[in-house]
């Protein structure tokens, strides 16, 4: 077995996965490699059925039929690692809780008392702007107040690491960008690796201070592209912006 740095949070060495599919094995990953840094915040980005969302299940040890090797913070991927967070597509909201239930939803299981929740969550509520919301019902919000709601109950649990699976997908562009604005704020803060899967060339460069990059079923690491300038202000405008996303169009578009 490899010894990861100490600075490491994720290291995966040589990762293969397959299903069984009426009889046949579909491969969804194969032979991938790569690490994320403790702090660090990387995006997962390749085209549909290139594995990105099975690479996520086997980080958040949900899936452990793999082969080749997963460490976080040094050890073996497992289901009962408590600091990982999971925050998939449909947000998870329970329809008869409120945003504040919803949000305490993680800590209430965990037994945490009432008294404790309400110090972790308020503070949580405020930065992503739903103190106000707190009463509502899901069916009472909007798409990117519930996926504010999603986010909210993964950081109320003080995950190291955060994963996300194409979170904001479902939003129009400037809910989209708001959001991404301020999950970037929150992150830049440096005490959480978080992995983040997108369609979305712009939502990776945004976001990811590193990029894998996957080629078309079965994902295959088609490259790394370090992003450093992620978290700059007005990124998004500037010269160096469109030329990564120039960069990254050309790594996908070289396998199809
Ligand atoms: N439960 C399953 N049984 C059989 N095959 C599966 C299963 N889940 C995924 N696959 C296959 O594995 C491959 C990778 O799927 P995965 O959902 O990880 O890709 P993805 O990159 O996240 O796709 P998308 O961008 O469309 O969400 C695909 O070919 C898919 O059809």
């Amino acid at each position: 077995m490899s010894s990861p740095a100490k600075d490491t949070m994720v290291q995966v060495n040589g990762l293969s996965v397959a299903y069984w599919h009426q009889g046949a094995r579909v491969k969804a990953l194969e032979e991938v490699t790569f690490t994320i840094p403790k702090g660090g915040t990387c995006s997962i980005i390749g085209p549909s059925g290139s594995g990105k969302s099975t690479l996520l299940y086997v980080l958040s040890g949900l899936m452990d039929n793999f082969s080749g090797e997963v460490l976080i913070e040094g050890k073996p991927v497992s289901r009962g690692r408590r600091k990982t967070a999971l925050i998939l597509q449909d947000y998870g909201l329970l329809p008869w809780k409120r945003v504040w239930d919803n949000a305490a939803l993680g800590l209430t299981i965990r037994g945490v008392s009432n008294k404790e929740i309400e110090d972790i969550l308020g503070p949580i509520l405020q930065e992503l702007g739903l103190w106000e919301l707190r009463d509502r019902f899901p069916a009472q919000l909007s798409g990117g107040q519930r996926q504010r709601t999603g986010i909210a109950r993964a950081l109320a649990l003080k995950p190291d690491l955060l994963l996300m699976d194409e979170p904001f997908s479902a939003l129009d562009a400037l809910t989209r960008e708001a959001l991404q604005q301020q999950v970037q704020r929150i992150w830049s803060k440096g005490n959480m690796s978080v992995a983040l899967v997108t369609h979305s060339i712009e939502e990776a460069i945004f976001l990811g201070q590193r990029i894998i990059v996957l080629s078309p079923n079965p994902g295959r690491l088609m490259a790394i592209v370090d992003n450093p300038l992620v978290g700059q202000k007005d990124y998004r405008k500037t010269k160096e912006f469109y030329e990564m996303a120039t960069k990254v169009r050309g790594i996908l578009e070289s396998d199809s």
